[in-house]
């Protein structure tokens, strides 16, 4: 539990950055009561291309969905970093000397997806699914909620982390260009203590009771995650990684909902570049984008109405050594001053049913809802 005094803290020195345009992250990690915040003095945010750029780099990563798309990586420095467990007073009065001046607005509106465009859209998977070229693909959609006044982001980053101690919470603030807070379930790559992890994590049913074992998983849900977890061993295999550790699939609760979960874990120390050709081998797994992957991209940007933009890339931090912690951006929002725009989707395979799968949008959403309701509330 982080002291209620530090957690004020943490959402003083969010707010100042808010308010004066300062670029910044923060985070907490699953299973983990330590809240960072980093902080970049000036608005040259730096943008990558490849994932060995940012060799020996200290700070945060972000980035799209889909990377030959109109949409940018992100990495931001960490000029000044501050932790639930080294607040300073001193140091925040010091950031009053740093601002930066910006006089336009980041201007991106998302329209929601309807309910009969979902349908027909998720049709149009099913038809081609039927092909047999293409074994799932994935549909998301956008949910959109009123932002006003009476939220106050810095304040919902707090209860998230409050809410779902098991998952990756995340607020990242681009002056001008975006901002996007989330919970995600999804770990992508991380690494740390020459250890390498990844998880296949999918297949999605509502938790009703806190009982875990009642969850009877079925067929459709059993094959999609296989899919994600064959993917992971062959993304190994291709980069000669042939000795590691596998556990799963097993199920996992992840805020409203269940899923099944593999982990696998490398215990041999990687180079950077090799953890970097991981990354972007991995990225998108077929738990956001399909099987085959190409297909499956192609698809979906040819049935979906919006673009992905950050949902479903990946966020996390970066150390300088090399180490890193990189999840998969989902149950997840863009911050707009007048909208919250909610993304949400779900594997398609041969079996899905339709009212099923928009159902279990619907679940994802109330991740990131139920939490933003309680924030209006109080
Ligand atoms: C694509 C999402 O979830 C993925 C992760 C876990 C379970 C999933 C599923 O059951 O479809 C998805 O693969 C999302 O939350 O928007």
């Amino acid at each position: 539990m982080i002291d209620a005094f530090v957690l004020e803290k943490i959402e003083s020195i969010l707010k100042y950055c808010l308010n004066n345009h300062l670029p910044f992250f923060t985070y907490r990690l699953p299973n983990s009561d330590f809240i960072k915040i980093g902080i970049q003095k000036d608005l040259n945010l730096m943008s990558f291309q490849n994932v060995t750029d940012l060799q020996s780099k200290q700070g945060f990563v972000m980035a799209p969905f889909d990377s030959n798309d109109k949409y940018t990586s992100w990495f931001i420095r960490e000029d000044i970093g501050f932790s639930s467990e080294n607040i300073n007073e001193e140091e925040i009065q010091n950031l009053n000397r740093f601002k930066n001046e910006l006089d336009f607005k980041e201007n991106g509106l998302c329209i929601e997806s309807s309910e009969s465009d979902y349908f027909s859209q998720l049709d149009e998977i099913l038809e081609t699914l039927k092909g047999k070229s293409l074994k799932k693909a994935i549909l998301s959609r956008i949910q959109i909620e009123k932002n006003d006044k009476s939220l106050d982001s810095p304040s919902l980053f707090v209860q998230l982390c409050q809410y779902y101690p098991k998952a990756f919470v995340s607020f990242v603030s681009l002056p001008g260009i975006c901002s996007w807070m989330g919970a995600s379930p999804e770990l992508l790559l991380k690494s740390e203590n020459n250890k390498t992890e990844t998880v296949a994590l999918a297949g999605t049913l509502p938790v009703s009771s806190s009982n875990l074992s009642d969850i009877e998983w079925g067929a459709k849900e059993i094959e999609e995650q296989a899919f994600v977890s064959d993917y992971i061993e062959t993304v190994f295999k291709d980069n000669s990684i042939d000795k590691f550790e596998k556990k799963g699939p097993f199920t996992v609760k992840a805020g409203q909902v269940a899923h099944l979960k593999t982990e696998f874990k490398i215990e041999r120390n990687l180079s950077f570049e090799d953890k970097a050709k991981m990354i972007t081998a991995l990225h998108p797994t077929p738990a956001v984008c399909g099987l085959p992957k190409l297909k499956a991209l192609d698809l979906i940007k040819a049935v979906e109405t919006h673009d992905r933009e950050y949902y479903a890339g990946y966020w996390g931090p970066l150390e300088a050594n090399g180490d890193f912690a990189l999840y998969v951006n989902l149950r997840t929002m863009k911050i707009t001053e007048n909208q919250l725009s909610l993304f949400v989707g779900g594997g398609i395979t041969a079996d899905s049913i339709p009212q099923k799968e928009w159902e279990e949008t619907q679940h994802k959403a109330q991740t990131l809802l139920s939490v933003i309701k309680a924030c209006k509330l109080s």
